[in-house]
């Protein structure tokens, strides 16, 4: 495709509605769950975060690929959206920094998506109606065949995707520091793992799915992390929660992020639900309750902790949601541990919450320290 496509595209959401705008990326047709994020930068980080696997993203900041693309800013080595919709995409870019540019990066990936949308129109209508399902297609223009298909569409609500993004074999990061962490990889964000390789912790990372025991029981981590990635949590509980209750079992310290979070809660019995409209951003204040200090925070997910099915006895909220109350952490009674629902390597975002990291190290020092 030519720079400057004026190529049509269509954009069609279950519930009927269709826009029309410009096609970007490789031509074709897309489909997923309507998304949208208001960060204002980080595009190509959003883009490569595995959580969004299977989700159409439309970003809500109107100026889309100025900066162009830098390597080192990919949180996994492909694109994990299912496609893009932005109101103005930028064909050129200026940044001495970058080593290419967004249209030849979208196509490389290929990943389809459309400009010229109104973003915020299409942004109100999902935040009254809820989330729901959309196509994407530059080929096929037939409006009717696309709100279709667009319906026929698989339901978020279900779904088992972490496996979709996970890595085939165990693998090893080091660090120069003492601290050994078993991380479970659902779709594990590379600034997740620059922030613990910062930190000291040589990183012994598993797939999704298997069973290591035997080699957890050898190499004897000091702590255990369960990464953030798509997908319903109920769906991917139903293998992991045998991993999550081994390493509870071990008596070490246990981090949770994002789907990590939501995988310990299920362990104890808490559930979790499909939000009406999900948490996509870099500015999402969150209160933790135990200094009553606001931090501005990165969000991206569309399931929540339960409030309802919270058990005093197991857990306690540690960080809400300031504005819709929703549950932002635990800390857990019966085995040292701690989750967010947020993002603490906040990539891209305000660093308000890297202080998480810091506390999980001190429950490995304190543990260390014990076991000594
Ligand atoms: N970033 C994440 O880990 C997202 C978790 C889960 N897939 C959700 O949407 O709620």
């Amino acid at each position: 495709m030519s720079l400057y496509s004026r190529d049509k595209a269509i954009i069609a959401l279950s519930d009927g509605t269709v826009e029309h705008g410009y096609a970007i990326g490789k031509k074709g047709t897309t489909g997923g769950e309507l998304c949208f994020n208001t960060s204002m930068v980080g595009y190509q980080e959003i883009f490569t975060d595995p959580s969004y696997y299977g989700q159409l993203m439309m970003m809500t900041y109107p100026h889309i690929g100025n900066y162009g693309t830098m390597s080192r800013d990919d949180e996994a080595r492909r694109v994990m959206i299912a496609g893009l919709i932005v109101r103005s995409f930028s064909w050129e870019h200026s940044n001495s920094q970058a080593d290419g540019n967004l249209q030849q990066y979208l196509e490389r990936n290929e990943v389809v998506g459309i400009t010229g949308i109104d973003t915020r129109k299409l942004v109100r209508h999902i935040r009254s109606k809820g989330v729901m399902n959309a196509v994407i297609s530059s080929d096929e223009l037939d409006e009717e065949r696309l709100v279709q298909k667009a319906r026929d569409w698989d339901d978020m609500v279900g779904l088992e995707l972490a496996t979709e993004v996970t890595r085939d074999e165990p693998q090893t990061v080091h660090s120069d520091g003492p601290f050994k962490v078993a991380a479970f990889d659902y779709g594990i964000k590379q600034s997740i793992i620059d922030n613990f390789v910062k930190r000291g912790c040589t990183l012994r990372i598993f797939p999704a799915k298997g069973d290591f025991r035997e080699e957890l029981e050898q190499w004897n981590p000091d702590g255990f992390f369960f990464s953030n990635g798509p997908g319903d949590p109920d769906a991917t509980a139903k293998y992991a929660l045998d991993i999550v209750d081994y390493a509870k079992e071990t008596g070490k310290p246990i981090f949770g992020i994002c789907l990590g979070h939501q995988l310990m809660a299920l362990s104890e019995g808490i559930s979790t639900k499909k939000m009406f409209v999900g948490h996509r951003g870099a500015n999402h204040p969150v209160k933790n309750l135990d200094t009553g200090l606001v931090e501005i925070t990165t969000q991206n997910h569309g399931f929540a902790v339960d409030e309802e099915a919270l058990d005093e006895s197991r857990v306690d909220i540690t960080h809400k949601n300031l504005n819709d109350g929703t549950i932002e952490g635990l800390r857990f009674k019966n085995f040292p541990g701690i989750s967010v629902q947020y993002h603490p390597e906040a990539s891209p975002g305000p660093h308000d919450s890297r202080y998480l990291f810091n506390q999980f190290m001190d429950m490995i020092k304190e543990g260390k320290k014990e076991m000594a």
